[in-house]
């Protein structure tokens, strides 16, 4: 099973996330979210065996192209409203592996299969009035197989997201999921702990 810890702010967390058991760290380019990072920190940050994922929200095109090659990003994940058309664009201009963000709704495989053309990977995230991601929320984990199986299918990589933390991992590795993506179940008090990793990482451990 796959890990993405996202939302990755400053040199201590930066640290935490490369001692640890992910395959994909997540840093956060919309100014309006409360985990926001730069792209001159994240360039800084450049030596490690993860895989580095940039999260945008309905971004111009020219800035992602900058900000990918500034803090070196090998995945952009589209968190917004983002169109079809907009992530071709978007893998034609950067050349890297996209990801789409979709809320758990009732059209959601349907979206998956219109958007496959265009994407790498899904991250299938809890639907929050307001917010776009990064909100401890989880969603009805019962619909997880059919989106792994949907995943499948179109041959393309499935993250589950929204409120995974220590205390209900083992639950939702009951649903098999493919992979993982997580921001506010490894934070205290917004920040990210060693301790919470290493729970969750143990937990995992167990059931793999
Ligand atoms: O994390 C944010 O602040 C954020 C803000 C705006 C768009 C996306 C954001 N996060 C994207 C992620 O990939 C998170 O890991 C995912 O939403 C899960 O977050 P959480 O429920 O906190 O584990």
């Amino acid at each position: 099973m796959k890990i993405k810890y996202c939302g990755v702010k400053n040199d201590r967390e930066w640290k935490l996330v490369t001692e640890s058991m992910c395959d994909y760290v997540g840093f956060i380019f919309t100014s309006k979210s409360k985990r926001y990072v730069s792209p001159e920190d994240v360039e800084k940050w450049a030596v490690s065996s993860k895989k580095r994922v940039g999260v945008f929200v309905n971004e111009q095109l020219s800035i992602i192209e900058k900000v990918v090659k500034k803090a070196k990003l090998d995945v952009v994940q589209c968190h917004g409203e983002e169109t079809k058309e907009d992530l071709f664009r978007i893998k034609e201009a950067t050349g890297k592996e996209i990801w789409k963000a979709l809320p758990h709704d009732r059209d959601t495989e349907e979206n998956m299969i219109l958007y496959s053309e265009a994407v790498d990977g899904f991250v299938i995230d809890a639907k929050v009035k307001g917010s776009f991601g990064g909100t401890g929320t989880t969603f009805d984990w019962s619909a997880i197989p059919k989106y792994t199986n949907k995943a499948e299918d179109l041959q393309k990589l499935c993250f589950i997201a929204g409120g995974i933390r220590p205390g209900n991992i083992e639950d939702l590795l009951t649903y098999s999921p493919q992979a993982v993506d997580i921001s506010s179940g490894i934070e205290e008090n917004g920040k990210k702990t060693k301790t919470l990793m290493r729970e969750l990482e143990r937990k995992m451990q167990n059931e793999i």
